[in-house]
């Protein structure tokens, strides 16, 4: 196994909480990981980490064993590391289309919104990655009139525009019921194998992480407290009681 990502040691307070004390995790390539721990045991701010938006008071973030942490968000992103929220970040009042366009535009460097948007290229990269995730039907459909489950695809679609090696996604099917949820881990983990992205996922949803992480890190308070294969981090006397049962 190739090591993509590695964090060493990271360290980062807020006021009188430690929300990164001493982290070590590390993502092979290939890989689709599951973080999951307490409401406010750290988990974004390691995303944040990783992508620069916060810097760490102590420690490091490799990515192909090269320090990135102290690089800004732009540049990891270009490195490789894309990035979905919670909230997706859609311009609502625009089609989904020209989401995915002028995220490819953007890629490119091309600032100028009718020429991104008149560029053949473009529209059919767009479709492509739409077909990926199911989603080419909903091409000429307003984001703001999207259900939050086919708004959640086209974020990361989006941020499968900027051709990552990794995509960090933060609680992929908060806000889906629990009946549509199997549905949407089906769909993006099938984008995901075919654009050949490795994946770290935020999740509450101990359903979905048991079946769709290859493995699975245990967060609390600011660090990793287990880790392994599924079956066998939920069966851990320590994150049953400290993480499942409070879930
Ligand atoms: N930029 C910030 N400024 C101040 N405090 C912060 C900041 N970011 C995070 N924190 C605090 O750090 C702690 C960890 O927050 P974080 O959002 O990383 O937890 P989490 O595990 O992702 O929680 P949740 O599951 O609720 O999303 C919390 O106490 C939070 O209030």
């Amino acid at each position: 196994m190739t090591v993509l990502l590695e964090a060493k040691n990271l360290h980062i307070t807020f006021g009188a909480v430690k929300a990164a004390n001493g982290v070590d995790l590390h993502i092979d390539e290939g890989e689709f990981l599951a973080i999951i721990g307490p409401n406010g045991s750290g988990k974004t701010t390691f995303l944040n980490l990783c992508t620069g938006y916060i810097r760490p008071s102590e420690g490091e973030v490799y990515l192909d064993g090269k320090p990135i942490t102290r690089l800004p968000p732009r540049t990891i992103a270009r490195k490789g590391i894309a990035r979905a929220f919670q909230i997706p970040q859609l311009f609502l009042d625009q089609t989904v289309l020209t989401n995915l366009m002028l995220a490819i535009a953007s890629r490119e460097g091309l600032w100028q919104v009718g020429k991104a948007l008149g560029r053949p290229a473009y529209r059919d990269e767009a479709m492509a990655l739409l077909a990926m995730f199911n989603l080419a039907d909903c091409a000429p459909t307003l984001a703001s009139t999207l259900p939050e489950g086919r708004r959640k695809l086209v974020d990361i679609a989006i941020a499968l525009a900027l051709k990552p090696r990794l995509v960090l996604l933060d609680e992929p099917t908060s806000g889906v019921s629990a009946l549509e949820r199997f549905a949407l881990m089906e769909t993006l983990m099938g984008a995901l194998r075919q654009a050949k992205v490795s994946a770290l996922f935020v999740e509450h949803d101990m359903d979905v992480v048991e079946r769709y992480a290859d493995r699975v890190v245990v967060w609390e308070a600011g660090r990793v407290m287990a880790e392994g294969k599924p079956e066998a981090v939920f069966k851990d006397a320590r994150v049953i009681e400290n993480v499942i049962g409070v879930a």
